[in-house]
């Protein structure tokens, strides 16, 4: 049935840029499943910020998603830690909305915890129910960053009040979905794990030689990458101290792409983590050997994915973890770190290897194991792209939520369809792991 479905995603318009600080994965989340949904048929607008005075009030992408420009605070880039005191101001132009285009709204689908909050006064206000991505959780956040974290307080009540007033949570993975019922006491009934995915028309396998020439990398030599928003949590200081330890111990000659940043060029006064990543490359003696890059299109990324021997991606924690996707969908196999998606998505001996975070010395090894066995590794990449292309595309991903969307409708009239969890969907079934 064709559905009416308000987006909301207060801090990721799906029309940024990526790469930077507080744009990546949710933004590619949130273009990706409303444009799979619209393509089935629903109607989805999405409320994104207003982050610069010139955008337009509305725009209507190409997919037939319509993005609507909130004004919540000062129209320019407002780091999402100092977005919470335009909440406010963003529910109430979201409750006008809604009411203005005649209750017209099936449902709404929430990003992120600030949105959440939005959805629980239009849900209060207007009854429209409504399911919420968190895409990462405050709680796990204080965990791992501690005193480094600078989100308000308050943001673990709103996920606890949306938690408890969201029809339905979707997690992630399996550690997400952990997470949730250990950290928020969510009732299990109402959590649905559905992954994230990619998109063939962005990834799949290509010959290396033609990538790495078209990118102007040398022919020979093994490379790995990095690729993501420049954040500490990444831990791509533990990919340059594995790279350091796979030259001088191993003797493996690699060298280290990093793509992402705020622009580009890749400029420290921009990025300030590429500044501080330089300074652990000349540290550990491999300056050389590393190539920042700067933030890439999403056209351009096959080529740099498929260029590469091996991706590596270590971070201290992952709800879920798009860019191993993309590199196994391309055919590179994965070094990743054992933590949250991760540990979901790479098939360790199969399709990569797991490393504990913080492990550069084991990331070396692993790294030594793929590169020291070109043909092992081809074939890990074979059976990468098969892995992916069985259970992760947003094209499923989409389905799921659509299912999922039906069973909360249901619900809500009180039918036979919402009266348990969803079918065990192909999403969630494929993360119980590979056949
Ligand atoms: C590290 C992390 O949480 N990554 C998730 C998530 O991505 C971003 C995350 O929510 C960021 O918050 P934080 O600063 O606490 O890390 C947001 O700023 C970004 O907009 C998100 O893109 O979502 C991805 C998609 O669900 C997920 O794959 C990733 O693991
Ligand atoms: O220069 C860049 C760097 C990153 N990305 C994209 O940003 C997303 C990052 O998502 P992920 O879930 O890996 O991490 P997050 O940034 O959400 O924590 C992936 O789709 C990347 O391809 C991009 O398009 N260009």
């Amino acid at each position: 049935m064709k559905r009416r479905l308000l987006w909301i995603s207060e801090h990721a318009s799906p029309l940024a840029t990526l790469g930077g600080a507080d744009s990546g994965g949710q933004n590619v989340y949130v273009a990706q499943v409303a444009r799979h949904l619209a393509a089935a048929g629903h109607e989805v607008d999405i409320l994104t910020r207003r982050d610069a005075a010139d955008l337009p009030s509305a725009v209507l992408s190409a997919d037939g998603v319509r993005v609507v420009h909130v004004p919540a605070g000062p129209p320019e880039p407002v780091r999402k830690e100092d977005l919470l005191g335009y909440m406010g101001e963003f529910a109430e132009f979201a409750i006008r909305h809604a009411r203005r285009r005649g209750g017209k709204y099936d449902l709404v689908h929430a990003n992120f915890f600030m949105s959440a909050l939005v959805a629980c006064e239009i849900k209060r206000a207007t009854g429209v129910p409504f399911v919420v991505t968190f895409h990462a959780l405050g709680k796990v956040r204080r965990v791992h960053q501690g005193g480094a974290d600078s989100f308000p307080q308050e943001r673990l009540a709103i996920e606890e009040r949306a938690v408890a007033e969201a029809d339905r949570v979707i997690a992630e993975c399996p550690q997400d979905e952990q997470d949730l019922l250990e950290h928020y006491r969510a009732d299990p009934r109402k959590v649905e794990t559905i992954p994230c995915g990619f998109d063939h028309s962005e990834f799949g396998p290509i010959d290396r030689a033609e990538a790495r020439r078209r990118l102007g990398l040398p022919a020979d030599g093994p490379i790995v990458l990095q690729l993501g928003r420049m954040v500490p949590r990444k831990g791509v200081d533990n990919v340059i101290r594995g790279l350091a330890r796979l030259r001088s111990s191993r003797g493996v000659a690699a060298r280290l792409l990093v793509v992402g940043g705020e622009s580009r060029e890749p400029d420290p006064a921009a990025t300030p983590e590429i500044g501080r990543l330089l300074e652990v490359a000349r540290e550990e003696g491999v300056a050389d050997a590393v190539t920042f890059v700067g933030s890439r299109g999403r056209r351009e990324l096959r080529d740099y994915y498929a260029a590469a021997d091996v991706f590596a991606s270590t971070p201290w924690y992952e709800p879920f973890g798009i860019t191993p996707l993309e590199a196994m969908a391309c055919g590179t196999p994965v070094v990743g770190a054992a933590v949250g998606g991760i540990k979901a998505t790479v098939v360790d001996g199969e399709t990569g290897y797991l490393v504990p975070p913080h492990d550069p010395e084991a990331l070396a090894a692993r790294l030594a194991d793929l590169l020291g066995d070109p043909a092992g590794a081809r074939e890990f990449g074979r059976r990468a792209i098969r892995h992916v292309n069985a259970r992760y595309t947003w094209r499923s991903v989409a389905g799921s939520i659509s299912d999922l969307y039906e069973v909360v409708l249901g619900t809500h009239r009180g039918t036979r369809a919402g009266a348990g969890r969803l079918a065990r969907s192909t999403a969630a079934r494929v993360l119980a792991h590979p056949g």
